[in-house]
């Protein structure tokens, strides 16, 4: 089976004649692909569809959906793991990158903590591109190096005529809903991952965390058709050779009624975006200098029909399996990303700034989390 997803995937990449997506949740072996049967552009309009969508950063473009009455879906076992860990940095820090634009960003960042120390937000989530030659341009054999080398990522591969090649290894859900049941986490706050001793962090991550762990409640409370929200304890979760703090959310929701304001509600998130959520995006569309496009948006299944297995052990009476089809919505935000044009890697990567910001170390950070990709391009 194995050898089956990177012969298909090579077939759609020479043909390019209709969007497909192959994908592999964190933790596990099968990788979806999805083929659409023709070359229409399809969009979301209120969440009520189903198919697989890919969202801009930008709420106000439109959301790309491989619609499920117009695909295919093939499913395969991947159990291949690279034999470098997760955590192996493969090259030089800083090989691809200049002191211009080292300069630009710190500039960039300084603004950020002035307007923060003015009063005007609380958090802002800043980012740039960077271009890396590939050593070798296949994206099938770039996608089999991510998905060999993360596997507690969700690891993706999007294709559509008018976007373009995407794919990433984000360690961030968006939300997740089956039946009446969602969650959602807060993510932020990045330090070099430790083989030995205790995981510390600074109030600084641990502020910017808390800033997106407390506005995720809030714009959960704010949706009418949520209830029993719950959050779990802050805990460091691993991201290839990353750590971020993590904070996991949960809750009840009216699935059908509630999947368009929950999302909106969500995102962009302070991981992504900032505090007040307005006014960092009016900062981040002012100043950043480019387009983010698919960066920072988010991907995946949108109310997918997925059978459900559940064994019933009851007193008094036989095992019985209980199966049922509900549909399922499994959304994650486009992060340690990159699109492929020709030769090239474009790689995005961002951080969060507040008021105890430096902005080398912030663009130290974007360099750890360029590694991400740049360990899968190079060699
Ligand atoms: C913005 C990115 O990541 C986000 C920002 C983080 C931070 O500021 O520490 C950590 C995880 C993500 O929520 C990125 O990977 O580009």
């Amino acid at each position: 089976m194995e050898q089956g997803l990177l012969p298909e995937l090579r077939k759609l990449f020479t043909s390019k004649k209709a969007p497909f997506v192959a994908y592999r949740k964190p933790g596990d072996t099968k990788v979806f692909l999805r083929v659409q049967h023709n070359s229409t552009t399809y969009f979301v309009e209120n969440f009520d569809e189903s198919g697989y969508v890919f969202a801009a950063f930008n709420s106000e473009r439109k959301k790309y959906l491989i619609p499920t009455q117009y695909s295919d879906v093939l499913e395969f076992e991947f159990q291949e793991i690279s034999a470098e860990n997760d955590v192996e940095v493969a090259i030089e820090i800083g090989e691809f990158t200049s002191d211009i634009d080292q300069k630009n960003y710190e500039v960039l960042i300084q603004k950020a903590i002035d307007e923060i120390g003015q009063g005007k937000f609380k958090k802002v989530v800043l980012s740039r591109k960077e271009k890396v030659e590939l050593a070798d341009p296949d994206p099938v054999a770039i996608f089999k190096k991510l998905l060999q080398k993360y596997k507690h990522a969700y690891v993706s591969c999007w294709y559509h005529p008018e976007t373009g090649i995407w794919m990433g290894a984000t360690p961030e859900a968006l939300l997740k809903t089956e039946r009446n049941r969602f969650n959602t986490m807060a993510l932020a706050g990045t330090q070099l991952h430790k083989d030995v001793g205790e995981i510390e962090w600074g109030p600084k991550e641990t502020e910017e965390q808390s800033l997106v762990t407390d506005f995720i409640l809030n714009q959960l409370k704010s949706v009418a058709e949520v209830k029993n929200i719950q959050a779990g304890k802050p805990f460091s979760k691993s991201a290839g050779n990353l750590l971020h703090i993590c904070t996991e959310i949960s809750g009840s929701l009216n699935a059908i009624k509630g999947l368009k304001k929950i999302i909106e509600a969500l995102h962009p998130t302070p991981a992504i975006c900032g505090l007040p959520r307005q006014k960092a995006l009016e900062f981040i569309l002012e100043n950043e200098n480019y387009d983010r496009k698919f960066y920072a948006g988010f991907m995946g299944e949108l109310n997918i029909k997925t059978e459900i297995k559940r064994n019933s052990n009851r007193k008094n009476q036989e095992n019985r399996q209980f199966s049922a089809i509900v549909p399922k919505t499994d959304l994650y935000v486009n992060l340690r990303c990159m699109k492929l044009v020709e030769d090239f890697a474009h790689i995005y990567v961002g951080g969060g700034i507040t008021k105890d910001s430096n902005p080398t170390s912030e663009w130290i950070e974007t360099l750890n989390k360029s590694e991400t990709m740049k360990s899968v391009l190079v060699k």
